[in-house]
């Protein structure tokens, strides 16, 4: 797939809106999701393995806030199990419609993938196996985030896995301010300016809404998961895995 540039906040912008889903940023999706998260392609080929090895016969994956199917695709490629089906969810019409294009082009594996556009709230989990979300927690309101997660604990089989992945925020305010000041090095050295980092900055303060590690872990205890582990961190981007 040819990646088209992200310049979407390259130009000074009259009027600050926020941040979302749209038609503008699902054109420019893969290349601004590498360019702005630590470690994407190293997430996205790992969640294939760790799905690989939790997915059941006879169930079902499911990645919620799948955009383009990056997810799907890694599982998609991965698993080797009997009647498994991939449900994957996104409430961006125009992410969903793209990743039906990128989805019938893949030939990799026969597994089936069922592309649904709703709200991850209102999708029901059942016969899970396996339950991905990679970056999307942060964008549901604090107050829906223990319902969703509870719904997921219910969903899952006994030794399901739940793979979260999440932007941090830390407690200590010198930590906090460390992360930060990392990731928007990373993002200059990886050709944003500061002007772009800056307004991107703004559209996702009131939609991408950051808790700590300790907060996460809490909630997942709290829905039932015995076993919590982080997996994998760069910077303030960080993936856990929970068992039930
Ligand atoms: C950062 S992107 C996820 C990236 C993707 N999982 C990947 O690995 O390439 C967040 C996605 O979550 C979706 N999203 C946000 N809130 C949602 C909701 N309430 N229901 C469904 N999808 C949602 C957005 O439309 C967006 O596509
Ligand atoms: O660009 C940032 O600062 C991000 O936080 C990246 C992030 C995310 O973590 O979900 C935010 C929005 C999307 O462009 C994709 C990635």
């Amino acid at each position: 797939m040819v990646k088209k540039q992200d310049t979407i906040y390259a130009a000074p912008l009259e009027q600050m809106v926020d941040f979302s889903f749209d038609e503008r940023v699902v054109d420019v999706f893969p290349d601004m999701i590498q360019r702005s998260v630590p470690g994407y392609a190293t997430l996205i080929s790992n969640i294939g393995i760790l799905a690989a090895k939790y997915a059941l016969d006879n169930s079902r994956c499911y990645d919620l806030g799948c955009s383009l199917g990056a997810v799907t695709l890694s599982i998609r490629q991965r698993i080797k199990k009997q009647n498994c089906q991939i449900i994957a969810v996104d409430n961006s019409p125009a992410m969903i419609e793209k990743a039906q294009h990128i989805l019938l082009a893949d030939k990799a594996s026969d597994i089936e993938v069922q592309l649904v556009c709703e709200d991850i709230a209102d999708t029901v989990i059942e016969n899970a196996s396996v339950v991905v979300m990679n970056f999307t927690l942060q964008f549901i309101p604090l107050a829906h985030r223990q319902a969703l997660i509870n719904q997921i604990y219910n969903g899952l089989k006994p030794g399901g896995i739940l793979i979260l992945s999440e932007k941090l925020a830390f407690p200590d305010n010198s930590i906090n301010q460390f992360h930060i000041d990392v990731h928007h090095d990373f993002k200059r050295a990886n050709g944003y300016s500061d002007m772009e980092i800056s307004q991107k900055r703004t559209a996702l303060e009131n939609v991408l809404i950051p808790e700590s590690l300790e907060q996460h872990q809490q909630r997942l205890r709290a829905a039932g998961f015995g076993f919590t582990e982080k997996w994998y961190q760069c910077f303030n981007f960080v993936s856990m895995v929970a068992i039930k």
